[in-house]
């Protein structure tokens, strides 16, 4: 099974994103979080700022919307070239049509859920998405600690995902370092989103080479 390492940039230097999007570099894709103080109590950036990120990553970007009424905003971020969009099933009106749209625009399309939402309602729409992305801690900030009880979702989305034919990526955002990507892996993620343990580090790339080898070290 592949796998992938995506760095978010909420903990990089705002002042310095360019310089910070060349540092992990080694990384798929660079993962973008937007918040829009509605549907998360925090703030962040918008469509303006990802079409510059967009020309200037040397990394596709994946970008994660924490954001109300995500079926009007998320096609522009298709537009400008981001590589995903994955959109919350808590804010979507139609998750479905807004999917399909996505691709439509070459965008591969993601549903986000938070760690209290359920995902027995998406398991016979997997087909209609290219990611699901596991929320692991509580969306809004960076550098909280890794919610274990959201495993037991990971290993069912894993097992229907399998069932399903369909190479759709299971994503994990929240917490993730070197101790808990291995719970996270064993319970069957493979695209692991990583802030703070990234960022933090001396050397960004020595730490992603780092959660490589250990989530390879765990591979379901
Ligand atoms: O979406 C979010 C937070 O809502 C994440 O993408 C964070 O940016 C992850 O940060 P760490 O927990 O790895 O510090
Ligand atoms: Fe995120």
């Amino acid at each position: 099974m592949d796998m992938r390492l995506n760095p978010s940039i909420l903990a990089a230097d705002f002042a310095n994103l360019e310089r910070d999007l060349a540092r992990i570099s080694s990384a798929d894709f660079a993962h973008v979080d937007i918040m829009d103080n509605h549907f998360v109590p925090n703030l962040t950036f918008g469509l303006g700022m990802v079409e510059r990120l967009q020309q200037v990553s040397p990394i596709p970007l994946d970008v994660h919307l924490m954001i109300d009424d995500p079926d009007r905003w998320a096609p522009g971020y298709a537009e400008v070239g981001a590589a995903s969009v994955t959109f919350h099933a808590e804010a979507a009106t139609d998750a479905v049509a807004l999917a399909r749209r996505l691709r439509d625009m070459g965008a591969r399309a993601g549903i986000a859920l938070k760690p209290g939402t359920p995902v027995e309602p998406y398991l016979e729409l997997l087909q209609e998405f290219d990611q699901v992305l596991v929320m692991t801690v509580e969306p809004g900030f960076g550098g909280q600690s890794f919610i274990a009880e959201t495993l037991p979702k990971i290993e069912l989305l894993r097992s229907a995902i399998r069932r399903s034919g369909h190479d759709i990526w299971l994503q994990v955002d929240g917490g993730i370092n070197e101790e808990t990507i291995l719970a996270a892996a064993g319970a069957g993620a493979d695209t692991f989103v990583a802030g703070s343990s990234v960022f933090g580090a001396d050397h960004p790339a020595d730490k992603i080479a780092a959660l490589r080898a250990a989530a390879a070290s765990h591979r379901h």
